[in-house]
């Protein structure tokens, strides 16, 4: 029997990984940490100490690129085509969209659900220990592109797409994986892979199977989730707790040493700005916990010598920052398991969870909101103040309802002043991350769906007349601009472009990638909503930025061809 640890010797740690993802041989450094053993763990150990020793401990970047061919098979080797079983054609949503492409679009958007279908095979469950990736039993929608496993908080918006789209049983399946998973990990890896089994990422299993029993009014299958809930839950509250103005409170981050093996080399590079190992290991540490927020990277995890959000990847203080969103996450876990204790008939457990969720409130009161700023902030652990830059997740509380309800008049009045101050309107391809530009990809100008998403569900949330519109107007916004980008493209992003209506976003450690699991779920959402008071400009609507300016351009390029053809036809 293979142990667990002689794979994680090759796929999370060690001289193997180090010596190969030092060579360089791949663009993207987690190719290597994807592809299959072609021998057990225990011979490719041997087979790599036979190899260095035979090569003086200097092994040339072919003779590495050698070993690797000869011990590793190609990428993707765990699945086998799939096609989901309840995947139908012409899902309810489409028959919401009036304007004939955004009709279109939906019927498009639906089938993509097909390409996104990862299926393993059922070598990976009998032979779990040639695999870097982690099994489950059900089909996944992944995002896409280099991301062919689960991600765990993608797998919110996935799935509230897949529901949209009435692919329940898809969604059950995924719902049951990470059940599963809660229940052998203890909590659930940023990804489907086990070189991501150290760190999660923002805990969203509770929210994704509350959407799960709205749509199917399967409340039994809310009750029988409690248990791994609230596993899920007393594992964040366990390890993840912190202390901010005498408040616990928690924070994002990793528990295991070393580098990324997913962006080995790339950690390497960042940490020789450090002197000792000790150091180095701090940094390495910074980054895996940025990874658990899912915003990695960003000038929102950066505090400088000054105290302040200025910097590079040096400055990354991810877990000296308490986040809002996390806080407001888990206020909304206790919530809703309080909510399925109560459908469970079990009023003292109902009663157990409505408290935690209380003190949690409590906490982000005291140390999020921030009555100058007029907005929930992030709070800084070292300097112990609260950080005044502008994120998305400054708004998280109203997409998690995580305030008290009879206050909404003042905090919409608050928040929409804050908005205006900051100008967060003004950007054509909706609001971006940060309003820093350092070049990493959860900065400005980027602009992400999951950030949208929880702005414009926020603002509904928050049920004012003024702050009900601000989010169909960006909601509005959303559709067209991401619209605008697949009709030159032909493709979904993964992020998108605050500065240009349509643009794609970029930057980081790797290329834009397409697919992609968590756009097409919210737009797919958003159509269901909006559709029926979309127009496009070319369809006879009378708004959207560039749109409008291109079908003018159209329409007098139209008329001036017309009077010339007149002009010489008579
Ligand atoms: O390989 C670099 C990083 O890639 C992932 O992060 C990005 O993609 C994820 C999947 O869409 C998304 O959940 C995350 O928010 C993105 O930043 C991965 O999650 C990271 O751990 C990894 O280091």
């Amino acid at each position: 029997m293979e142990s667990k640890s002689d794979l994680s010797q090759i796929y999370c740690y060690g001289e193997l990984l180090h010596t190969v993802q030092m060579a360089h041989l791949f663009a993207d450094s987690k190719t290597f940490v994807d592809r299959k053993l072609k021998n057990t763990p225990a011979e490719t150990i041997a087979n790599f100490q036979t190899f260095m020793a035979a090569k003086n401990n200097s092994p040339t970047q072919d003779e590495i690129r050698e070993f690797v061919e000869n011990n590793f098979d190609d990428l993707g080797k765990e699945f086998v085509p799939w096609e989901p079983t309840d995947w139908v054609e012409h899902p309810a949503f489409i028959d919401n969209i009036n304007d004939p492409d955004l009709k279109q679009w939906g019927v498009d958007l639906n089938a993509i659900w097909k390409d996104l279908g990862r299926k393993m095979i059922d070598d990976v469950h009998t032979n779990p220990h040639f695999y870097s990736i982690i099994p489950v039993d059900n089909p996944v929608i992944v995002p896409g592109g280099r991301f062919i496993e689960f991600y765990y908080w993608d797998s919110y918006w996935i799935i509230r797409g897949l529901l949209y789209s009435q692919m329940t049983h898809t969604a059950r399946g995924m719902l049951e994986n990470f059940m599963s998973i809660v229940r052998r990990f203890g909590f659930i890896p940023n990804g489907g892979r086990i070189y991501y089994a150290q760190r999660s990422q923002p805990p969203l299993l509770a929210a994704m199977i509350k959407s799960y029993v709205e749509f199917t009014k399967d409340t039994q299958f809310a009750v029988q989730s409690l248990e791994v809930l609230e596993h899920e839950f007393e594992y964040w509250m366990n390890n993840h707790t912190v202390q901010a103005k005498g408040y616990n409170v928690c924070a994002y981050g990793g528990i295991s040493p070393g580098p990324r093996p997913e962006s080995y080399r790339e950690d390497i590079e960042t940490s020789k700005a450090f002197v000792t190992d000790a150091e180095k290991e701090e940094h390495y540490a910074e980054l895996k916990a940025a990874a658990e927020s899912g915003m990695d990277f960003s000038s929102r995890w950066f505090i400088n010598d000054k105290g302040e959000q200025t910097g590079d990847l040096t400055h990354l203080k991810t877990r000296s920052i308490v986040p809002v969103e996390l806080n407001a996450i888990l206020h909304w876990n206790a919530k809703i398991i309080a909510e399925f204790y109560r459908l469970a008939g079990n009023n003292s457990k109902a009663e157990e969870y409505e408290n935690k969720a209380a003190k949690i409130l409590e906490a982000i009161e005291a140390v999020h909101w921030n009555e100058e700023a007029g907005v929930w902030l992030d709070y800084d652990l070292i300097n112990n103040k609260s950080r005044n830059y502008f994120v998305p997740t400054n708004l998280a509380p109203l997409w998690t309802m995580s305030y008290n309800l009879n206050d909404s008049e003042k905090i919409s009045k608050s928040v929409l002043k804050y908005i205006e101050k900051l100008e967060l309107d003004k950007y054509p391809g909706g609001v971006p991350n940060t309003l820093y530009r350092t070049g990493e990809q959860w900065d400005f100008p980027n602009v992400w769906p999951p950030m949208q998403y929880l702005l414009i569900k926020g603002l509904e949330n928050l049920g004012t007349t003024e702050s009900k519109e601000l989010s169909v107007k960006w909601g509005h916004r959303w559709v067209k601009s991401n619209f605008q980008a697949y009709s030159e493209t032909r493709a979904m992003f993964e992020k998108y472009d605050a500065e240009r209506f349509g643009g794609h976003g970029g930057g980081g450690e790797y290329d834009v990638q397409k697919g992609f699991g968590w756009s097409n779920g919210v737009i797919i959402e958003f159509l269901d909503k909006y559709g029926r008071n979309i127009t496009l400009p070319g369809n006879g609507g009378n708004d959207g930025g560039k749109l409008k300016m291109w079908s003018v351009i159209g329409i007098t390029a139209f008329a001036v061809i017309a009077v010339v053809v007149g002009r010489l036809l008579i």
